[in-house]
């Protein structure tokens, strides 16, 4: 999307079977630096460290270091090897390992000579797929955001709030959450975000926030814990949200405190939405809160913070007393009950079972 007023995707490669050019989430919002992945293992660092994270792009990332990897060996064995070095960087986005077996599916049957070329289409087609599930989960969530806009007394603008980042940055490009925020914005309805900071990486207070800024849009960061009084007090209209993993029964694995805010979307009557491309369906889960895998992260991300000193310097400090024990679990799980419905690129679906089963036949049939 818009980086001061340049059009970006998350990931790119400058030529045909080349390195691999990402922007490096973990320096943002303070700098805006690329890196360059030129071998399998850059590309499994890249989304274990979160260079780039979110499930689309994680998944993206991967079938390029599907593809870096066989442009340095192509045999049965090399295939193996960056199958099983990329499916162990995080556990819980789904997109991770559909990616890796669509690029493994095509790849299987093909003599090492052709995997290369195979692998770099196999990639370009995932990321290109997800910028056009983006914007036609866009187009379905303006849709709701109109319906919501005439339905408010006195008019805008609509609040709404996300929490984490399911923005372009999470994704090739447009987001999840974020596309229909983007194309309400830039329809020109008045719609304004309320921004959770998401600890304890911080991916909407140095995220979100940034490329809303970076596109115009008005939005407010708030601490984590002030939705529900939010809420309470009238000021959201709606909750929109991105997934990880989405079970065949509508649970849904996001963000750790994603749960909180359905819990207090619930109790206050405010439509709690999720925006879900449908890579991110696992239609072989059916219970999520038992069978979705929950990363647990290094406490360091929960011990220590960085930002920008005084004199521009980055700096990370300690926040947690030493010796201080900590837990750390990046996500949790939404039970589909709490779900008001899906926005997903074929449409608005109810969270349940015959609901996405009937809208992806195609996709349940791959499971
Ligand atoms: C559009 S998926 C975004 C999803 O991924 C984030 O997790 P992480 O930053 O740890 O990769 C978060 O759960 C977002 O909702």
């Amino acid at each position: 999307m818009n980086v001061d007023g340049q059009h970006y995707r998350t990931l790119w490669t400058e030529a045909h079977a080349g390195d691999v050019t990402a922007i490096d989430q973990t320096r943002l919002p303070h700098r805006f630096e690329t890196v360059t992945l030129r071998t399998l293992e850059d590309a499994a660092q890249a989304i274990e460290t979160m260079v780039v994270r979110g499930a689309p792009l994680i998944g993206a990332t991967a079938a390029y270091g599907m593809a870096l990897a066989m442009r340095d060996q192509a045999d049965d064995a090399a295939l193996r090897t960056a199958y099983d070095r990329l499916i162990r960087t995080r556990p819980t986005a789904v997109n991770l390992r559909w990616a890796l077996d669509e690029v493994r599916g095509i790849l299987a049957d093909l003599p090492p000579s052709a995997r290369c070329d195979a692998a770099y289409a196999a990639a370009a087609e995932i990321a290109d797929e997800d910028v056009a599930i983006n914007a036609a989960i866009g187009r379905h969530g303006l849709a709701v955001l109109e319906d919501l806009l005439r339905a408010k007394p006195g008019g805008g603008p609509l609040n709404i709030l996300t929490h984490c980042n399911a923005g372009w940055l999470a994704t090739v490009d447009w987001g999840t959450a974020t596309a229909p925020i983007y194309m309400a914005h830039d329809a020109g309805l008045p719609v304004h975000v309320w921004v959770d900071e998401t600890r304890p990486r911080n991916q909407g207070a140095f995220l979100t926030a940034w490329e809303l800024g970076h596109h115009g849009v008005p939005h407010t960061v708030v601490p984590d814990n002030t939705g529900g009084h939010l809420m309470q007090h009238g000021q959201v209209d709606a909750v929109i949200v991105g997934t990880d993993r989405t079970t065949a029964t509508g649970d849904v694995a996001n963000k750790i405190g994603t749960y909180l805010k359905a819990l207090a979307a619930r109790d206050n009557g405010v439509p709690f939405y999720v925006a879900l491309p449908s890579p991110t369906i696992d239609f072989s889960v059916g219970d999520g809160l038992r069978e979705i895998p929950i990363e647990q992260r290094h406490g360091f991300e929960v011990t220590h913070i960085s930002g920008r000193a005084e004199d521009g310097r980055i700096e990370t400090v300690r926040i947690v007393p030493d010796g201080t024990p900590v837990a750390n679990y990046a996500f949790d799980v939404t039970p589909a009950r709490l779900v008001t419905g899906l926005i997903t690129e074929r449409g608005l679906v109810p969270a349940k079972r015959d609901s996405l089963a009937a809208l992806f036949p195609d996709r349940l049939e791959k499971n």
